[in-house]
């Protein structure tokens, strides 16, 4: 068997997506994702100048030889560039080799280890009082775990409020957006919102919440304490994971849960974090750590300490990513929850899939392969539209994580 052809789908519906289709001699052929919000055409040159040439007419059912040709192989290891471009190979083979065993990609995997997948949903609003009523509003919905972030008085356009409520997106503008950020403010102001929440919603729903790099080590375990009496599922992000053993000093003085990896490409970012125990969910996700082949390594190394997996999924992560992430999902013995931000209807007609939301979970259906594909007509007629994530200043304006 062999690869004949492999093509880079660039759309934009609604946002931007790059999505690699591997077509073979045997007519089967396989989707991957290679998004990366804001540097997009950097994975579409890798694949096109760098990596198709060298894939066409291996044999793709070797997907563990073909992943470790590309990691290996190209001398220049890791980076978010690399892994996307090797994550989207990776996916494709197998949702290849899912249709060559003519079964759903959970059970190449190793099966169902349960029924559904629980998700968490993103809540924003201006202040506390609308980020209650947007908590309100997921709970309605069926949701039993919801991300709640909430401007901050004095801060502009603080991290995760969006313009939109069910719908927002955090690249949206041609130009990196300017935002704001104040540490203290922060810090005095969200475990007032987890008081509210918890006040008037009870403990009975899993409640997230998202620093996003934005907090000092010693910053985070006094955000984490406060935290405390409101029992979160986790708080995510609270510093930058560069420096893994800063996360020595949250943990001494915290009972928070604490999750990262959003931003991880491989095991090795997350080595340390995982063999000291001093996070709970790991958040590294297909497309951004190369793949099933690279993301189940790390699954299971972090099983051996009890972290369990809480896969990124925001609107960048392409529906490809979403369902392929469903499958694994769907198989993880260690599995903790997913991240589930909806996509628009357009980014949805675009990506036909066989994954649907009941009651606060995901299902995945029985359709071979991942159960993703894309409408190449309907994609073309979504050009590339360069969008940036934004960029945040302290009041003073220095340059801060956003
Ligand atoms: O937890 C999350 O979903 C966020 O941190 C993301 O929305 C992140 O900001 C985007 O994926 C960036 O592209
Ligand atoms: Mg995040």
């Amino acid at each position: 068997m062999k690869i004949t052809s492999a093509r880079v789908i660039v759309t934009c519906p609604g946002r931007n997506f790059v999505t690699l289709k591997i077509e073979t001699d045997q007519g089967v052929y396989g989707i991957g994702d290679a998004t990366l919000n804001g540097r997009e055409k950097a994975v579409v040159s890798y694949l096109e100048d760098h990596v198709i040439p060298c894939i066409i007419g291996m044999d793709p059912r070797n997907s563990e030889d073909i992943w470790q040709y590309l990691y290996r192989g190209a001398y220049w290891r890791r980076g978010p560039v690399t892994m996307r471009a090797i994550a989207a190979v990776d996916v494709a083979l197998w949702d290849i080799k899912a249709k060559m065993a003519n079964m759903p990609l959970y059970q190449l995997l190793g099966g169902r280890s349960r029924d559904g997948v629980m998700v968490y949903g993103h809540a924003n609003g201006g202040d506390i009082a609308e980020t209650v009523d947007a908590v309100g509003a997921y709970i309605d919905m069926g949701y039993k775990a919801i991300r709640a972030q909430t401007g901050v008085p004095g801060v502009k356009d603080a991290y995760g409020v969006g313009r939109g409520k069910l719908f927002y997106e955090p690249a949206d503008a041609a130009l990196p957006s300017l935002t704001g950020w104040d540490t203290r403010k922060a810090l005095n102001y969200v475990p007032k919102l987890f008081e509210k929440l918890r006040e008037t919603y009870g403990f009975d729903h899993h409640l997230l919440h998202d620093g996003h790099h934005r907090y000092s080590p010693t910053e985070a375990a006094q955000l984490g304490k406060a935290l405390e009496p409101y029992s979160l599922f986790w708080l995510e992000d609270v510093t930058p994971a560069e420096n893994q053993e800063a996360f020595k000093l949250i943990r001494q003085h915290t009972t928070t849960p604490l999750a990262v990896g959003e931003i991880f490409n491989t095991i090795w970012d997350a080595k340390d974090l995982i063999q000291n125990q001093l996070i709970d969910y790991i958040r590294a996700t297909i497309v951004g750590a190369g793949g099933i082949t690279h993301l189940r390594r790390i699954a299971d190394l972090a099983s051996l300490y009890q972290i369990r997996t809480g896969c990124h999924g925001a609107t960048d992560l392409s529906p490809v990513t979403m369902g392929t992430a469903l499958h694994f999902d769907t198989w993880v013995p260690n599995f903790g929850i997913q991240e589930y931000m909806r996509h628009t209807p357009e980014t949805d007609e675009v990506f036909p899939h066989d994954y649907s939301f009941d009651q606060g979970m995901l299902y995945v259906g029985d359709t071979v392969g991942h159960g993703v594909d894309i409408d190449e007509k309907l994609a073309a007629k979504y050009p590339y539209k360069p969008a940036y994530l934004p960029v945040a200043r302290l009041e003073d304006g220095t340059m801060w994580n956003w």
